[in-house]
C-alpha cells in the first residue's frame, strides 16, 4: 500500500510557467464568473517560481491583454516597450541590416515588449494567488497517476531525502499524490512526463517529430553609453557554417541590461560542434563585441526551445488531462516567440476544464480545448510559419531564409501554400566523426568569452549531491562502446554546463562521467542522445538553476 498522502484538486497543472500560471489564472476567473469555487495547484520543480525560466525574451503582449488587461499597472514587463528592431545578417567581420520591407509585418516587433520571463512568471504567480491558486514550488511532479480505466488522475511529487545508491536518508519524505478531475502537463519544451504521456496515448502518431534548438543566454550589465532600451537585434549567419542552423539575438532591456544569446538548432550534423562555445565565438563578432566593450556578465545559463511548430504539436488531449504551451510545442520560429501561444493555450485549456466541471464531467477528454485551439489566432499564426524551419534546413541559410520569406509573405496575404513539409528527428541527424572537420572556438579570454565551468557558476545550480542520478542511461555501456568510436560522444560537447565527460582514454580506458550536479535543465541530452539512450528525469525538487531574472 502506498505510504503517500494525497491531496485532490479540481485541476492539477505540472509547471509554472507562462503557460500553466496562465492556465491556472483562467481557470479561477471562469469559476468566479460562473460563482463556483474550483481548487486548482500548480507544482514547480524550481526552488522558487522563476527560477528554472530562461527565455530572451521580446513577448507579444496579446495574450496578457486578453487574460489580465490591466497588467501594464504594475507589470515589470510593461518597463520596456520595443522602440527599434533591427535584422543583421552577419559575415565573420561585417553586418548587413535587412531592411524591414523585405520581411513581412508580424516580424517587426510592433507593440512588444522585452523583458525578463521569469520576472514576468514570478509577477503572474502573485496574481494567481490573489485568485486562490495553490502553488508550490520545490516541488518536482516525478511520476503520472493512472486510474483504474487507464486515465490519468493526478500526478506524484518525487520522494525527498533518498540516496544516490536508493537508500532512505534520515530526512527521507514520501512524495505526495495529487489528484485531479483534469491535470495539465505545462513542464515547457521536452518535458519529462508529457514524455511519457505523449507515449502512453500514442498522441504524436498523426504529427511529424518534434525538432529543438538550444538557446545559451548571457545577461551583461553594458556601458550605459551603449545602453538603448528597447533597441531588439537579431542576427543570422556567421558563426554558424553549412552543417547547422541558428541565430543570436541582442535585446536592450531594463537597467542597463542586454539579454543576449545563440541558438543553435539541434539537427547540426557535425557532432563536433558545441552550440555552447558557437554563442561564445558569436559575440567576439565586432559589432557584438562593440556593445559589450567595458561591460560585465552577469548571469548564464540554457535551455532547448521547441521548434516543430504546427505540424509536430500532437493530440492536445487525452483521458484526464491535457498539454498546453511549449509542452506541445506552439512556439513561433521566425518571431522566437512561444511566451503568448504558450499562455493562450492554457488559457483555452482552463476554459475547456472549467465547463467540463461545472457539468460535473471528469477524468474525460476535453475536446472543447482542441476544438478551441483550431479556430483560435494561435493556430492561424503558427500556420503562416508552419514552413520555414524545413525550407531553412533543407535550402540552407540564405537560400532557405529567401524562400521562407516568400512562404511566409504569401501566407500573409492569404495565399495559402499547398503543402506543409516535413521534420527529421534532431537524434537522427549526425555524421561520423570521421567524415567532418572539428570547428575552431576561441580560447576563452575570460573578458568576453568563457569556459563552461565558470558560466555555469553564473546559472546558480545546484542539486543535493547524495540523490539517484537525474540523468540515466538506458545502457550504461552505449556511450563508451558506441557513441565515442562514432561520434567522439558528442554529449561532451552539446551540454552547455559541462556535465558529460570521458575520462581516462590518454590511458586506454575511457569512462563516461556524469557530473550530475552542473545541469542546467536545458534538456539537450534528452534529445540530441543519438541513441535516446539518455533519459532526463527530475532531481529532488527545489534542484537545478536558480536564474534571477532570465
Ligand atoms: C533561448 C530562448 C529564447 C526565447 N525567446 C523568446 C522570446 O523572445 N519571446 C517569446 O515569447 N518566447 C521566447 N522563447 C520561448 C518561450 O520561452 C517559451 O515558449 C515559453 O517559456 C513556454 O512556456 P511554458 O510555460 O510552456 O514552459 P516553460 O516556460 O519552460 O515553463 C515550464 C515550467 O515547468 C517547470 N517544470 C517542468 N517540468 C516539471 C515537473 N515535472 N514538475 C514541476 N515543474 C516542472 C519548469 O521548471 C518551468 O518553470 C524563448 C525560449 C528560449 C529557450
Ligand atoms: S545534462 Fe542534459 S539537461 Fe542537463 S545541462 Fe546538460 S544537456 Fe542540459
Amino acid at each position: 500500500m502506498s505510504e503517500r498522502e494525497s491531496m485532490p484538486y479540481d485541476v492539477v497543472i505540472v509547471g509554472a510557467g507562462p503557460a500553466g500560471l496562465s492556465a491556472a489564472i483562467r481557470f479561477k476567473q471562469v469559476a468566479a464568473e460562473k460563482g463556483a469555487d474550483l481548487s486548482v495547484c500548480v507544482l514547480e520543480k524550481g526552488s522558487e517560481v522563476g527560477a528554472h525560466i530562461l527565455s530572451g525574451a521580446v513577448i507579444d503582449p496579446r495574450s496578457l491583454d486578453e487574460l489580465l488587461p490591466d497588467w501594464r499597472d504594475d507589470c515589470p514587463l510593461a518597463e520596456v516597450p520595443v522602440t527599434e528592431n533591427l535584422h543583421w545578417v552577419l559575415s565573420p567581420k561585417k553586418k548587413v541590416v535587412l531592411p524591414h520591407l523585405w520581411t513581412p509585418p508580424f516580424l517587426h516587433n510592433k507593440g512588444t515588449y522585452t523583458g525578463s520571463l521569469g520576472n514576468l512568471c514570478r509577477w503572474l504567480a502573485g496574481k494567481a494567488e490573489e485568485l486562490g491558486v495553490e502553488i508550490f514550488p520545490g516541488f518536482a511532479a516525478a511520476e503520472i497517476l493512472f486510474d483504474e480505466q487507464g486515465r490519468v488522475k493526478g500526478v506524484a511529487t518525487g520522494d525527498m531525502g533518498v540516496a544516490r545508491d536508493g537508500t532512505h536518508k534520515g530526512d527521507y519524505t514520501p512524495g505526495l499524490e495529487l489528484h485531479a478531475k483534469y491535470t495539465f502537463f505545462a513542464e515547457g519544451c521536452r518535458g519529462h512526463l508529457t514524455k511519457e504521456v505523449i507515449r502512453t496515448f500514442d498522441l504524436a502518431k498523426d504529427a511529424q517529430p518534434q525538432v529543438y534548438g538550444l538557446g545559451v543566454k548571457e545577461l551583461w550589465d553594458i556601458d550605459p553609453e551603449l545602453h538603448k532600451p528597447g533597441r531588439v537585434i537579431h542576427t543570422q549567419g556567421w558563426p554558424l557554417g553549412d552543417d547547422a542552423n541558428g541565430g543570436g539575438w541582442l535585446y536592450h532591456q531594463a537597467n542597463g541590461q542586454v539579454s543576449l544569446g545563440f541558438v543553435t538548432w539541434l539537427n547540426y550534423t557535425n557532432p563536433y560542434i558545441s552550440p555552447f562555445q558557437e554563442m561564445q565565438k558569436w559575440k567576439t563578432h565586432p559589432e557584438i563585441a562593440a556593445i559589450l566593450k567595458g561591460a560585465k556578465r552577469v548571469s548564464y545559463g540554457a535551455r532547448a526551445i521547441s521548434d516543430g511548430g504546427l505540424q509536430s504539436i500532437p493530440k492536445l488531449v487525452f483521458p484526464g488531462g491535457a498539454l498546453i504551451g511549449d509542452s506541445a510545442g506552439f512556439l513561433n520560429v521566425p518571431r522566437i516567440k512561444g511566451t503568448h501561444t504558450a499562455m493562450k493555450s492554457g488559457m483555452m485549456a482552463a476554459e475547456a476544464a472549467a465547463d467540463a466541471i461545472l457539468s460535473q464531467r471528469e477524468h474525460d477528454e476535453l475536446t472543447a480545448y482542441p476544438q478551441a485551439f483550431d479556430t483560435s489566432w494561435v493556430k492561424k499564426e503558427l500556420s503562416i510559419v508552419r514552413n520555414v524551419v524545413p525550407l531553412v534546413k533543407k535550402f540552407g541559410d540564405f537560400l532557405g531564409s529567401g524562400l521562407a520569406g516568400i512562404t511566409m509573405w504569401a501566407e500573409h496575404f492569404g495565399l495559402r501554400m499547398p503543402f506543409t513539409l516535413k521534420h527529421h528527428p534532431d537524434h537522427e541527424t549526425l555524421w561520423r566523426k570521421d567524415l567532418v572537420k572539428p570547428p575552431v572556438y576561441p580560447k576563452p579570454d575570460g573578458v568576453l568569452t568563457f569556459d563552461r565551468l565558470s558560466s555555469v557558476f553564473l546559472s546558480n545550480t545546484n542539486h543535493e549531491e547524495d540523490q539517484p542520478v537525474h540523468l540515466t542511461l538506458k545502457d550504461p555501456a552505449i556511450p563508451v562502446a558506441y557513441d565515442l568510436p562514432m561520434y567522439d560522444e558528442p554529449a561532451q560537447r552539446y551540454c552547455p554546463a559541462g556535465v558529460y565527460e570521458i575520462v581516462g582514454e590518454e590511458t586506454g580506458d575511457p569512462r563516461f562521467v556524469i557530473n550530475a550536479q552542473n545541469c542546467v535543465h536545458c534538456k539537450t541530452c534528452d534529445i540530441k542522445d543519438p541513441t535516446q539512450n539518455i533519459n532526463w528525469v527530475v532531481p529532488e525538487g527545489g534542484g537545478g538553476p536558480n536564474y534571477p531574472n532570465m
